[in-house]
């Protein structure tokens, strides 16, 4: 059997997966809140996860493994986007899950084994929450009810950040009722136009933080393998759902491993809702970029190094991808994978890695093992190539046809034909390049064959 190792963020290192049951290896992975569409940057834990999903379902077999990504649908940044739009906030976050696993899918992500919606959670959350207070971990105040960070030694301890540079750094919620600066709502108070459930200190709604480690704890037990989510949640999300679970069931260990994806940026900086700097999965989708060139693009760098997307990555990507689904058309994915692909995933989901031994397949003319090795990756899956088929426009006569009419223009210092042609080959959804060595016309993400059969 293969052995995984990953990088721990809990001990700052590359840890051996050592299942607690190996018949049920659990991993738990932060999930969306749903009020928006998901940018691009909110793919990218998706499709990391979904890869050491399906390397773990190949190591210890599908009926093995048990992989949970919640939905939060109660949030305050929901309320506020009912409250805008006038619009129920069931209708909005039904709407928000479907266009998420639509585009989830497009992205040939497989669904998790569960999907738990935290207002299906609510009594859980509860029970938590007066097991903590029961013993001394949390207080109600003013209708709050507080965790008490002071009662639990090893907060900061994931993050490597003390309680003083904790305050120092983050953007506390200064509020009279809180013991301390950084002591984190459990549960709120809801006004008669908010949502809310009737606890023992009211009717009120539960803070981010406790959903997760309710679900987690529904679904997985009180101890688990994997946790993963963006390193953005790492503190202070990770951090409180650690000390919720570690105080409320002290005998479980929570997570075990846990795995944070680095950022996907633009120019620098994350991408983010809140800096406004996002484009979402399904902009990119509609602008004709397959999924499978989105998710190839993802897993060539490692998931924890900050990212960009470019078009001039997705270019490439297609152009692969084209090329490796012409390899591998009507062929039998051979099996197992290639002991190359799974031994760079088993280290630390070395994406790009693999992505090279999968050159190197195709490179051997080996399709079947290469079909097989890029399905494992979530690549190359039947039913996603619709893109790469029919019949392959040759560009040579174009690019013959633009050259000749460079050489003429040349000539008759009249270039309006070559410029027509330019802007022809450019509306097709070609890029154009144009050297003294000659002429080559590229096919983009948008490209467009009947546009060009029109060009007179
Ligand atoms: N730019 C990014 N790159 C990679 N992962 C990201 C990025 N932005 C958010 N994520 C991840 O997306 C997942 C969903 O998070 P969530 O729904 O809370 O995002 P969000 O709060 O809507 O995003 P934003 O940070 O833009 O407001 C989390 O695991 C988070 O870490
Ligand atoms: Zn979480």
């Amino acid at each position: 059997m293969a052995e995984i190792r990953l990088w721990n963020t809990r001990t700052r290192q590359k840890d051996l997966l050592d299942p607690i049951d190996p018949l049920n290896v659990r991993m738990y992975v932060c999930g969306p809140t749903v009020y928006d569409r998901a940018h691009m940057g909110n793919a990218r834990p998706v499709i990391v996860f979904d890869t050491l999903f399906r390397l773990l379902r190949h190591v210890y077999g599908a009926d093995h493994v048990t992989y949970v990504r919640n939905f939060t649908d109660v949030d305050d940044k929901i309320n506020k986007r009912s409250q805008q739009s006038g619009r129920p906030i069931s209708e909005i976050t039904e709407e928000t899950i479907g266009w998420y696993h639509e585009d989830m899918d497009a992205l040939g992500v497989l669904r998790p084994s569960h999907e738990p919606r935290a207002t299906g959670y609510i009594g859980e959350m509860i029970a938590m929450i007066e097991g903590l207070i029961r013993d001394g971990f949390a207080y109600e105040a003013e209708g709050h009810v507080l965790f008490s960070v002071e009662t639990y030694a090893e907060y900061g301890k994931l993050s490597g950040r003390s309680v003083d540079d904790m305050i120092a750094g983050a953007r506390v919620e200064v509020a009279p009722y809180k013991r301390n600066a950084m002591d984190f709502v459990l549960w709120k108070p809801s006004s008669a136009d908010l949502p809310g459930w009737d606890s023992p200190w009211g009717r009120g709604r539960p803070g981010w933080h406790i959903e997760c480690s309710a679900m987690s704890l529904a679904l997985l037990g009180e101890s688990f393998d994997i946790h993963g989510g963006g390193n953005d949640l790492m503190f202070p999300h990770h951090e409180n759902e650690i000390a919720q679970s570690r105080c409320a069931h002290p005998e479980g260990e929570f997570a075990r491993i846990w795995m944070h994806n680095e950022m996907l940026q633009v120019e620098g900086k994350k991408m983010s809702k809140s800096l406004g700097n996002f484009f979402t999965v399904h902009d990119v989708l509609e602008q004709g970029i397959p999924g499978e060139v989105i998710r190839f693009v993802y897993l060539s760098t490692h998931y924890g190094k900050p990212m960009d997307w470019t078009a001039e990555k997705a270019r490439q990507a297609q152009e692969t991808l084209r090329k490796w689904r012409g390899l591998t058309a009507g062929i039998e994915p051979a099996a197992p994978p290639a002991p190359e692909v799974i031994e760079a995933l088993s280290d630390d989901l070395n994406t790009a890695g693999a992505i090279a031994a999968l050159h190197k397949l195709a490179g051997a003319g080996d399709a079947a093992g290469l079909k097989a090795s890029a399905g494992l990756m979530g690549l190359l899956q039947d039913g996603m190539g619709a893109w790469a088929e029919g019949p392959r426009v040759d560009l040579s006569a174009h690019e013959t046809r633009l050259a000749g009419a460079r050489a003429a223009a040349m000539e008759s210092k009249d270039f309006s034909e070559v410029d027509r042609l330019k802007a022809a080959y450019v509306a097709a959804g070609l890029e154009v390049r144009m050297s003294k060595g000659g002429v080559e016309l590229l096919p983009g993400a948008g490209f467009d064959a009947a546009a060009l059969e029109a060009l007179k």
